[in-house]
């Protein structure tokens, strides 16, 4: 987190590195002093083995920190208690000095279907809202950033994401334990920023795409990614209760329909580059996953629809452009 502001100035963050460093002493105060979780999480980050990977694999789909022989076997085994300490992995895959950890979601696939279409990556300042474990922001940094921040206030996902990186020290990706509406008002700054598997989470989403919009500096790019309902029709599924179990989903919008949230956010030169139905291969129950998944959350007998009667996952991928 510290390191952020120490590169401040080279990241051209000198109008908000006082909110930033506000918030940073907050969500480091509140780490270390009131959840007890996180305090268990601190502990296990300090019995980490000392290492140094020899190299690391950006660009594969297999993000590769390291080699088996770069760490003695003892200290891999403290490592591999330290890694199921921070399960469940949902996000990946990883290799760790050799230790591969297949999360519940392999993020290749989502990754290979969005790479070919968004803006070159090279020399952008990118934020990614809902970063998790970093999966992306690593195949991000393959691509030569300016800068690849990534925001996940949830601390499982952020103590993965600090334990792979204190192995990996990729310059350019840094990661807040934050929520996005906690951010400074960047107004202007980013030249992409990346939501996915985020806006259904929220209950105004206009809003939230509006606010993302205004983090963009002119001509910048968002590329989204949400859960739609099948269907042409301008319409919003809002969920009763739950939607695959999940409590916290608001709206599921058609694609007609995010296109016209995008569009009513002020956002030019909408496309939708893929739609994709989630399958067993791409969230699955691995040895790092100790908790439902995909095929729990679906009707036994009818895999098309959810156990609640809703239509099964189905993700939209659209890229927009901030005019200005
Ligand atoms: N307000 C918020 N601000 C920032 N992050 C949030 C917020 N609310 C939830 N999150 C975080 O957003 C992530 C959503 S997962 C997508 C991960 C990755 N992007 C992926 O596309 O695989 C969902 C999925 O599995 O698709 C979680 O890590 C939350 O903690």
């Amino acid at each position: 987190m510290e390191r952020l502001l120490e590169h401040a100035e080279r990241l051209g963050l000198g109008p908000w590195a006082g909110e930033l460093a506000a918030l940073i002493a907050r969500k480091q105060r509140y780490i270390a002093g009131v959840d007890a979780k996180a305090r268990r999480y601190l502990d296990t980050f300090a019995s980490l083995p000392e290492g140094a990977p020899a190299s690391v694999e950006l660009a594969s789909d297999r993000v590769r920190i390291g080699d088996p022989g770069d760490l003695d076997p003892a200290s891999r085994e403290t490592l591999r208690a330290a890694l199921g300490d921070y399960r469940p992995w949902r996000k990946g895959p990883f290799a760790l000095f050799g230790i591969e950890l297949d999360a519940e979601w392999d993020s290749s696939l989502k990754w290979n279907r969005l790479r070919e279409h968004i803006a070159p990556l090279a020399g952008r300042r990118v934020l990614d809202i809902g970063s998790s474990n970093g999966y992306y922001l690593f195949r991000m940094a393959a691509a030569d950033p300016a800068l690849a921040l990534g925001i996940e206030p949830y601390l499982t996902n952020w103590f993965q994401f600090r334990l792979l990186q204190h192995y990996a020290r990729v310059p350019q990706v840094y990661g807040l334990p934050v929520r996005f509406e906690e951010l400074p008002d960047m107004a202007g700054y980013f030249d992409t920023v990346f939501s996915m598997g985020v806006l259904y989470h929220r209950r105004a989403p206009l809003e939230t795409l509006a606010a993302m919009r205004r983090m963009l500096r002119r001509g910048g790019e968002l590329v989204l990614e949400t859960l739609v309902i099948p269907g042409e029709g301008e319409l919003a599924l809002c969920p009763a209760e739950r939607y695959a179990k999940m409590n916290n989903v608001y709206f599921l919008p058609s694609v007609p329909c995010l296109e016209i949230w995008l569009r009513r956010a002020g956002f030019t030169a909408i496309r939708c580059v893929d739609v994709s139905r989630t399958t067993g291969a791409e969230q699955r129950k691995t040895e790092w996953v100790n908790t439902e998944t995909l095929e729990d959350f679906l009707d036994p007998r009818d895999p098309e629809m959810t156990i609640e009667g809703y239509p099964a996952p189905r993700r939209a991928l659209l890229i927009a452009r901030n005019p200005g």
